[in-house]
């Protein structure tokens, strides 16, 4: 493990140093056409702490959170929410604990920025109130409208999505999120299509929801400096493995180098597969809502 200056913290570890954390991944593996991407990844997320997952261009990063919320399926190890494992299936009801943002908004761009916030909500509406947005009730669309408030979105909550900008988007992702009530957000390059203004904003609102709201968030950036103004601590993954794991207050550009240093070991190449059709999960980006599920109907 690389060691920064600044690290005074021990590195996550699988066992009792996961107790009270609201989520923890133990020796996750994770191979594709049999080349290694995640080695036995172990770290932990507490409730109330913002850490960046930070990295090289194929070190792992999104595979990580595509197998912790089940988009991937690992080939081992163990996702724990709030101590319990979670199972394998999507109706593992501790699944609704996590919510995923990624890079690319997938909102409903038809739909106003309310509609889609409500639809944070669908899986736990009785079914016939999830058929349609006119029949979500009243106080979904109250509670849609604070979190909307919460993002700074309340103004824009009955424009089309697609009417929006992007960091405007991310932020009605976010207000998805919690209308979800999750407690856990993990977020796959959130910022990275917003203009540095934007990016700042969505990144301190992230860092806000964890320290204000106490939610568990985790976010992949490729913006060391972001990650070291907001988070609170910063995981580094380098071939698959946690390569660091400490506080961000004090890091250093010094001790995130060898995250990037080229690869004299064991290269990360962009697997053929990787963007293919044919490729073992073509939607790595989750990219269907349930609201979209709804609209197909
Ligand atoms: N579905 C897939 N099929 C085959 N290979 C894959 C698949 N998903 C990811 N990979 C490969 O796994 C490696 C890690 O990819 P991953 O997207 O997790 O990296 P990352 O750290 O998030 O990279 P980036 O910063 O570029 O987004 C890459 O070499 C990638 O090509």
């Amino acid at each position: 493990m690389i060691s920064p200056r600044a690290s005074t913290e021990p590195p996550a570890r699988p066992g009792p140093a996961d107790a009270g954390s609201a989520l923890a991944v133990r020796g996750l593996r994770k191979s594709f056409s049999g080349r290694t991407v995640l080695a036995g990844l172990d770290l932990a997320l507490a409730p109330g702490e913002f850490l960046a997952l930070l990295g090289a261009n194929g070190s792992g990063k999104s595979t990580a959170l595509r197998c912790v919320v089940g988009l991937e399926r690992a080939d081992a190890g163990e996702v724990l929410v709030h101590g319990r494992p979670l199972g394998a299936s999507q109706a593992d009801p501790l699944r609704r604990r996590i919510a995923m943002i990624f890079q690319q908004v997938h909102l409903v761009h038809r739909r106003s920025a309310l509609d889609n916030v409500c639809a944070g909500a669908l899986g736990r509406l009785p079914l016939h109130r999830s058929l349609t947005p006119l029949l979500f009730p009243d106080e979904l669309r109250e509670e849609a409208m604070a979190c909307l408030d919460r993002v700074g979105m309340a103004g824009r909550a009955a424009e089309p999505a697609g009417r929006l900008s992007g960091g405007q988007r991310q932020r009605v992702a976010i207000a998805r999120a919690l209308c979800q009530r999750a407690e856990i957000i993990l977020a796959d390059e959130p910022v990275s299509a917003l203009d540095p203004v934007a990016a700042e904003q969505v990144v301190a609102l992230l860092a806000e929801l964890a320290h204000e709201q106490g939610l568990a968030v985790a976010a992949v950036l490729h913006q060391p400096d972001l990650a070291r103004r907001h988070a609170d601590r910063v995981a580094g993954l380098l071939h698959g493995r946690l390569a660091l794991d400490a506080p961000a207050a004090g890091l250093t550009p010094a001790d995130l180098a060898p995250l990037y240093a080229p690869d004299r070991d064991a290269p990360a190449q962009q697997h053929p597969d990787r963007h293919s059709p044919e490729g073992q999960s073509p939607d790595r980006s989750g990219s269907r809502t349930d609201l979209d599920e709804q609209e197909a109907r």
